[in-house]
């Protein structure tokens, strides 16, 4: 039997959505093998844009459809309701659950003994600039883990890592980190008008300093702390910045209790569903 080439993305909401864009305009995926699931219309159409598939269930895909893989991309608060309608590729897809906090264990409880995988990626998947981070239980064969692998490759950088808790670990780092990125350019930009720049050239300057950082700190080979030290002059401006965000290590503990925070969500995620 020749081997599927087909995908079902079940959910196509924020992240599903990255994932799919991804797929198509740099993964090379044909959009006519993707078939995505997802209830709302409004989102639905915009799937159905990049040439994919869309159904609003899954019982209107061709019931002859051998799916390689099924990426699962919907709420940690629906996958177990969800996964019933697809038990019926549990013996022959892989499974990849994008959902935050639910376990392998979880997953096969849902489906039935399968090919099982969890993925946690980022939102900068949509423009190839992606982390994702992945944990496969031992019924992924190694041509199903090649395969998954290329296709969460398309978003970004991959992963693999041997203990399942450290994909709650990297949810709470790189799978909502995006969000404490996208907080500091709200407060860089807001400190900028504090000190007198209209909010459109404050978000401007906070934007492209953010992007020009990370460019070069993932350019450059350098430890971080390296470049922060050719930024900072003795005695000069950005010391007297950093004397506040480092002072009792003020910035790094409250990063240190947000991540933390995440992760216990993701723990308190993995028991209740
Ligand atoms: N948003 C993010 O940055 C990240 C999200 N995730 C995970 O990805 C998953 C999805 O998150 P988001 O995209 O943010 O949520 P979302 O709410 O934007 O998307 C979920 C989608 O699932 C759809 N859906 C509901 N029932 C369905 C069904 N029976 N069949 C198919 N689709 C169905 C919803 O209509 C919705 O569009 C979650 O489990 C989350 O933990 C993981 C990493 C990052
Ligand atoms: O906030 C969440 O639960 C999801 C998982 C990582 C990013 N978004």
């Amino acid at each position: 039997m020749p081997t599927s080439k087909h995908i079902i993305l079940a959910g196509c909401g924020n992240m599903g959505y990255a994932m799919l864009e991804a797929w198509i305009s740099r993964g090379g995926i044909p959009p006519r093998n993707v078939h995505v699931v997802e209830p709302v219309e409004a989102l639905r159409s915009r799937a159905a844009v990049t040439g994919a598939n869309a159904y609003g269930n899954i019982d209107e895909i061709d019931p002859t459809l051998q799916p390689a893989i099924i990426v699962v991309a919907v709420k940690p608060q629906v996958i177990a309701a969800v996964l019933e309608a697809y038990r019926r590729f549990a013996s022959s897809a892989v499974f990849v659950s994008l959902a935050a906090g639910v376990s392998i264990e979880t997953l096969e409880t849902c489906l039935g003994p399968c090919a099982a995988m969890r993925a946690m990626p980022n939102t900068p998947a949509s423009i190839g600039q992606g982390m994702t981070v992945t944990f496969a239980n031992p019924r992924v064969g190694t041509a199903q883990a090649q395969r998954a692998g290329e296709l969460l490759a398309a978003t970004g950088e991959v992963i693999a890592v041997s203990s399942e808790h450290l994909v709650d670990v990297a949810t709470a780092i790189s799978g909502s980190g995006p969000a404490y990125l996208f907080h500091f350019l709200e407060c860089l930009a807001s400190a900028g008008q504090a000190l007198g720049l209209d909010r459109e050239t404050a978000l401007i300057l906070a934007r492209q300093t953010i992007r020009g950082a990370a460019e070069m700190a993932a350019t450059r080979e350098d430890d971080p702390e390296v470049l922060r030290r050719e930024v900072t002059s003795p005695n000069g401006t950005t010391a007297a910045a950093l004397e506040v965000l480092m002072g009792q290590n003020a910035l790094m503990a409250l990063m240190r209790d947000a991540a933390a925070a995440a992760y216990k969500r993701a723990v308190e995620l993995s028991r209740a569903n």
